[in-house]
Formats: structure tokens, sequence, C-alpha cells
């Protein structure tokens, strides 16, 4: 019988998932090998996968189609109704990633930290699998989430980033605060949903992310995009926004992106998810 010598974007992602919570890459080389793949090309594969090479794929999702988002149409100079002027200080097109600073102030940044640390709880991840939230070793941050009139500085940065962003605030999620310590990290990921736990009831498909930093890290804890060799060094105050799913349902997975380990000091954020439509009913 012929071995199988090509994997498709799920599998691959399945891999990417499997290894980051810490499963031995030889048990994933064995299953590989008894499902009917290649040996040597089962090895290669997730040696490349380790190591962060690309991966030829099957593509069974036609090419992503860009479109602008509303916050790409704003200039350079975006203006909200209760801050000064937000700076753009970096834009890319493909993917769409913007840089963006003083979205929030010191004061702000401080706040939402002090709020957030008696409450911070090991974060974690979605289970490709199961489509249930778990812990794993690849994300190692500690985390804490808001609802959306908790308190009046919550509800001035919620009214702001909808302005910003141009959607409504319900298709936004509670806003995140994430802490991590030194050494820890969030292992590269995309923020969008497999495919099939994709919950139509519940606003649909992930399709932006705005994250904004709290404090300046002395050293480490940049927000990476591997595939673009692209790395964002935190800034207190300062946002990036991207966006990686359009109006046809597809996603961008030139959008996959990691939080490096924090080498000196720590790194506070907070984030912002933005779904196709209303989450709430
Ligand atoms: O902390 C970062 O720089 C990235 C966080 C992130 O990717 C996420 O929360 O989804
Ligand atoms: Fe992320």
């Amino acid at each position: 019988m012929e071995k199988i010598s090509r994997i498709s974007n799920e599998l691959k992602e399945w891999i990417e998932k499997t290894l980051n919570s810490g499963a031995a890459p030889e048990l994933i080389v064995d299953a590989m090998i008894k499902k009917g793949f290649d040996a040597r090309y089962s090895y290669t594969t997730i040696f490349r996968i380790i190591q962060n090479q690309p991966v030829q794929t099957i593509n069974n999702q036609s090419p992503y189609t860009y479109e602008l988002p509303p916050i790409a149409q704003k200039g350079k100079l975006i203006y909200t109704s209760n801050h000064n002027p937000i700076k753009v200080t970096m834009r890319m097109e493909k993917p769409f990633i913007l840089c963006l600073d003083n979205l929030l102030s010191a004061q702000e940044c401080d706040e939402l930290i002090a709020l957030s640390k008696n409450r911070l709880q090991r974060s974690q991840v979605i289970d490709a699998a199961t489509g249930k939230k778990k812990t794993v070793p690849g994300r190692t941050s500690e985390g804490t989430e808001f609802m959306v009139l908790e308190n009046k500085m919550i509800s001035r940065i919620e009214k702001r980033i909808a302005e910003l962003i141009d959607y409504p605030i319900d298709h936004g999620e509670c806003l995140q605060v994430l802490h991590y310590n030194r050494g820890e990290e969030y292992k590269t990921h995309y923020d969008f949903f497999p495919q099939s736990k994709v919950a139509s009831s519940k606003g649909g498909q992930r399709i932006a992310t705005l994250l904004m930093y709290l404090n300046d890290v002395e050293a480490g804890g940049e927000t990476l995009f591997p595939k673009l060799g692209l790395s964002v060094s935190p800034k207190k105050g300062s946002a990036i926004y991207f966006h990686y799913g359009n109006s046809k349902g597809q996603t961008d997975r030139l959008s996959s992106h990691s939080s490096t380990p924090v080498l000196t000091g720590e790194k506070w954020v907070a984030t912002k998810w933005i779904r196709q439509r209303k989450i709430y009913e």
C-alpha cells in the first residue's frame, strides 16, 4: 500500500496543539505511522513543526481574501470621544496588523493591573478536539476577565475600543488581563477557533484581536509573528490590532503568533477579541 506523504492544515494544527500541550514528539510520529503515513515523512514533518519551519500542507481552504477592516480607513491619528488621539506607528497589509500608541493612559494601565492582581487564574486554551478549556504547558501565564460594565474605568475603555475598531461592543468578548512572570510564555497559536468548533450561536468565529500592553517589559515578552519575522515589543499604553477573519468566514493563517518568554521583569497585557456577530442575545 502506498504511504501518505502530505498532511492537511487541520492535522498540522492538531499536531502543533498537541506538541504545545507537552505530548512527546515520538508518540505523534508513531501515531502518524500507524495511520499510514510514510515513516521518514512523519519524522521530518514533526521535526519541521517543532523547529517552526514551513510544512507543505494540502490546502482545503481557498486562499484568504483580504478585506480592509474599518480601523484601516481611519488614518494615522484616530480620535475617540474619551481620550487623546491614538497614533498608528506601524501598519502591515497582509496580514493586516496595526501598532497603536497611546491607547491607554499610564493610570489606566496601572489600575487594570491593580484590579487584576488578586483575581488571577492559570490561563487556559481551547482543546481542538473537544472545544473545552484546559491548561497546557505551552501557555503558562495567568489571567482574569472583566465584564463590559464592571466599573467606570472598564466601561470607558470598552467604549474607546468600540469607537477605535468600529465594531459594536457586543461583538467583543470580555476584556482579559494576562500576567506573565519571568520565563512564562504563550507558544505559537491562532486566536481564531478551529473551523469545526465555531459556535454560530455565540457570535461565530473570532475575526480580530486588540492586544494592549500594560507595562514596559525589561527583556523578552515580545509578541512574535513567526511567519512574518515580526516581533513587537511591549510598551506601556500601546497596542497591536490584527485582523484575520473575512466576510466569507475564511481565516488568515499568516496571523499565527506567540508571546516569547519574559527574560527580565514581568509582563501585563489586556486582550480584546472580536467576533463576526453579536455574542450575547
Ligand atoms: O501576550 C502576548 O503578547 C500575546 C497574547 C496572545 O497571543 C493571546 O492572548 O492570544
Ligand atoms: Fe493570541
